[in-house]
């Protein structure tokens, strides 16, 4: 196509856009004599108040590939023209996108933004006036609103209203698409489609739905590009944002929302699992209820709703995967994944007061079972971590050892009590231990050697309903080689999908050693690692994990890591009463006759051991009346033929069984706890 010559524009004006040099130019007889007659009758048509939609459309055009070419040809500065295009998508912004063939001006739209985006386009400095809110009353826009509402055939969609390239990117030259579908609920605003890279995306989209919708429908047009076809079918973005969703999500959604035949839908969808189908009939039942267009009538899926169904296949696949519903109390095989909440369902929260006390007898019930019901990982947390660390977590860090409660553990009353007071009793009731008495996330159990550590850090997992963790800080540093910062990552992660937890972390020095010269680059980062996830589950008030470190140690613990485990408790060794209590404890499940006397004089001559240490004195004695057997009728003789342990017995047992813990030890404990501990 020829243009007519043309100059920098003096003025513009409603009606005559172009009242310029050029026009003058144009007026001269020249060789462009038949385009200047073209312009001057356009210009009449437009000014005539007559002038028809697409009268008017044509005198766009025409005015547009004048600009276009004045400025291809340097008659134009780079402003002028700018300003022209600025003032034509103002005024006709409606139209210009318009799919009907008569009124639009869809042919120009590429190339007026292949000269936006050229460099000479000052584009920056592009401000349009048009705003989402404005734009619906321009008359055109109206129009377009009822030529849509006219047109029942033609059900236009969208998710999502496009107005990015008004304000802000002079790049778009702004085209409104308005998509009219007065019938939908959710829909009801006209939707834009701002940007005409975007505009080509949906005919992209649209052309994809219209093969696969040629398959298995009667043969209809989608494409925006025929609008005039007798089936129209215009789809704007179906999917969403058409640019990131896959091609195969958005055919599954394009055919599960819009096929409201069953049995084509099942013939589609055959590939896909029983439960999906269901969802997906649901989803499209839902659909077709609530806000969904008739039968017959394609329908959209918003945003929300694609969420909706995302979330029910993802859901759907875990729950086939599990083998019951999981809680957090019996969740310690189930990694609590299935607590799907729709977006259209009620929310309903993690636990019920109710359900937590099952969860706790469920669990106690549970408890040395050992059973792993799915030792494959289902919740999204997860998803990052090595499923072989996952295995590893729930089969060896993850105990699964006989409850435990507090009258197990001998003596250590303030300890205890203190363990109770500040963390059973707020993982338990999480509602009435709040701000200030919310518990602390770490706490730290130092003391001598075998003095009932790690049964209390056990005992408090028991009483909470929590799932107990137990790893050694060393076997961390030296085990997993190069992957202990990883490891710890995971162990976290798979306590957050188990809460409430308990991680006890025994030797806890050697994980939080004070930096030095000669600390090993893996076990900075371990320990970095560490402090970075307990300061996480710190500040997050909604993880309930707490993080029990045990050290005979405690001097060579890092000041941050001091810093963070709050609680210090100092566990020493037992008292008389404790160790009477633990050599009770253990003789009364044995064949025993130790007088009260007895028992008396082993406490007192059993000053200085550890419960360790006790439970060790008493394994040795149950031994003296098997030695005491003739080592040939140790094969025929029956176990109440063994005599009683007795008294003798311990005399003989001390004799091998010596305390473990030196004085100069216990000084060290005793000045540490004075110094940092929080005992009395
Ligand atoms: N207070 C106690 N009451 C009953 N038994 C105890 C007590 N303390 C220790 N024991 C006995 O000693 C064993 C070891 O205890 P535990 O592992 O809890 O000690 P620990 O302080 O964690 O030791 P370590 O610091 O060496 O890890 C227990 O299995 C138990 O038999």
């Amino acid at each position: 196509m020829e243009h007519p010559q043309y100059n920098s524009p003096e003025k513009t004006d409603e009606g005559n856009v172009l009242k310029t040099e050029s026009d003058k130019t144009m007026q001269k007889p020249d060789s462009n004599s038949v385009h200047q007659s073209e312009w001057q009758k356009n210009v009449f048509i437009l000014n005539s108040g007559t002038c028809s939609p697409a009268q008017k459309a044509d005198v766009y055009r025409a005015h547009i590939s004048q600009i276009q070419y004045a400025w291809a040809n340097s008659e134009i500065s780079e402003e002028s023209a700018v300003h022209l295009f600025k003032k034509y998508a103002e005024r006709y912004a409606a139209i210009i996108d318009s799919d009907k063939e008569g009124i639009g001006l869809n042919n120009y739209a590429d190339s007026i933004l292949a000269l936006a985006r050229c460099p000479r386009n000052d584009s920056d400095k592009w401000q349009s006036s048009l705003t989402t809110t404005n734009v619906l009353k321009l008359k055109c826009v109206q129009h377009m609103f009822n030529a849509a509402k006219a047109h029942q055939e033609s059900f236009l969609t969208s998710s999502e209203t496009f107005l990015n390239g008004v304000s802000t990117s002079g790049n778009s030259l702004f085209t409104s698409n308005v998509l009219g579908n007065s019938e939908h609920k959710e829909s009801k605003h006209a939707l834009f489609n701002s940007k005409i890279q975007q505009r080509t995306n949906f005919v992209q989209n649209a052309k994809a739905a219209h093969l696969i919708n040629a398959k298995e429908c009667a043969p209809s047009s989608v494409l925006q590009t025929a609008p005039h076809s007798s089936k129209t079918l215009l789809t704007k973005p179906l999917f969403g944002n058409s640019e990131t969703r896959n091609s195969t999500k958005s055919v599954g959604t394009f055919l599960s929302c819009t096929f409201t035949n069953s049995a084509k839908r099942k013939k589609v969808l055959s590939n896909e699992d029983e439960n999906m189908e269901r969802e997906n009939s649901n989803v499209g039942q839902h659909i077709e209820n609530n806000c969904g267009p008739g039968p017959g009538e394609i329908g959209f899926t918003t945003a929300k709703e694609q969420l909706w169904v995302d979330q029910q296949k993802k859901y759907n696949s875990q729950a086939q995967r599990q083998a019951g519903p999981g809680m957090y109390g019996t969740g310690k095989k189930s990694l609590g994944a299935v607590r799907s909440r729709g977006l259209y369902g009620k929310f309903v929260p993690p636990n019920t007061k109710q359900e937590e006390s099952d969860n706790f007898t469920a669990q106690k019930k549970a408890y040395g079972t050992g059973a792993h019901e799915s030792n494959v990982p289902s919740d999204e947390r997860l998803k990052n971590i090595e499923p072989k660390m996952i295995e590893l977590i729930m089969s060896e860090i993850m105990d699964h050892g006989p409850p435990l409660n507090w009258d197990d553990i001998a003596g250590l009353e303030f300890a205890k009590t203190t363990i109770k007071e500040i963390v059973v009793w707020p993982m338990l009731r999480p509602d009435i231990f709040t701000g200030l008495r919310g518990p602390p996330k770490g706490i730290l159990l130092f003391g001598p050697p075998g003095t009932g550590k790690t049964l209390i850090g056990k005992c408090i997992a028991c009483q909470s309903g929590a799932t107990f963790f137990s790893i050694s800080a060393s076997s961390l540093t030296s085990k997993w080689v190069g992957e202990g910062e990883k490891m710890v990552r995971a162990l976290f992660t798979v306590a957050r999908c188990h809460q409430p937890a308990v991680i006890f972390i025994d030797e806890i020095d050697s994980l939080l050693s004070q930096r030095g010269e000669s600390e090993h680059e893996s076990s900075r980062r371990i320990k970095t690692e560490f402090l970075v996830q307990l300061d996480g589950a710190t500040t997050s008030s909604e993880d309930r994990i707490l993080v029990v470190g045990a050290t005979n140690r405690p001097q060579e613990i890092d000041e941050a890591a001091r810093r963070r485990l709050v609680k210090r408790l100092y566990i020493p060794l037992p008292e008389a009463s404790a160790r009477k209590q633990i050599v009770v404890s253990l003789m009364s499940r044995e064949h025993c006759c130790l007088a009260e006397q007895e028992v008396d004089s082993i406490v007192i001559q059993a000053d200085g051991f550890s419960g360790a240490d006790m439970t060790q004195l008493c394994r040795e004695a149950a031994l003296g009346p098997i030695r005491s057997i003739q080592v040939m009728d140790i094969a025929t003789i029956t176990a109440e033929q063994v005599r009683p342990i007795s008294y003798i017995d311990f005399q003989n047992a001390f004799q091998v069984v010596k305390p473990s813990v030196s004085k100069k030890d216990l000084e060290l404990f005793e000045n540490w706890n004075k110094t940092f501990g929080c005992g009395r």
